[in-house]
């Protein structure tokens, strides 16, 4: 398994430009609300990503209500944000292109 390796100031400050689609909180996490067209289409996503994060080894937390999913990544093993981070949420805005969450 190839390890997390943290993100640098530069990179952490520089995350609008690399994920425009995600929040930042407090430089330690990235956070995501999408809303999909019903509940199977956000649990048809929530699958696809599930898949992913598995082969990544590296898994988001989230909720889902109905057609809503609200996500957050951040890297437990290093206490922060991760090279991981970014490829797990450039995986999850591709998925959501996939199945229409907005
Ligand atoms: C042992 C195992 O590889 C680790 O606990 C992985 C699993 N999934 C993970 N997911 C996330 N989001 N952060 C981690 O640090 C992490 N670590």
């Amino acid at each position: 398994m190839t390890s997390a390796v943290p993100l640098t100031a530069d990179q952490v400050a520089d995350l609008a430009n690399t994920l425009p689609l995600w929040r930042i909180a407090d430089g330690k996490a990235v956070l995501r609300d999408l809303k999909f067209a019903d509940f199977s289409a956000a649990f048809d996503f929530m699958t696809e990503v599930a898949g992913v994060a598995e082969v990544m080894d590296h898994h988001p937390e989230w909720s889902n209500v109905y057609d809503r999913v609200s996500i957050r990544l951040t890297t437990h093993d290093t206490g922060g944000l991760s090279d991981k981070d970014i490829a797990l949420a450039e995986a999850i805005d591709a998925a959501a292109i996939q199945f229409k969450g907005h």
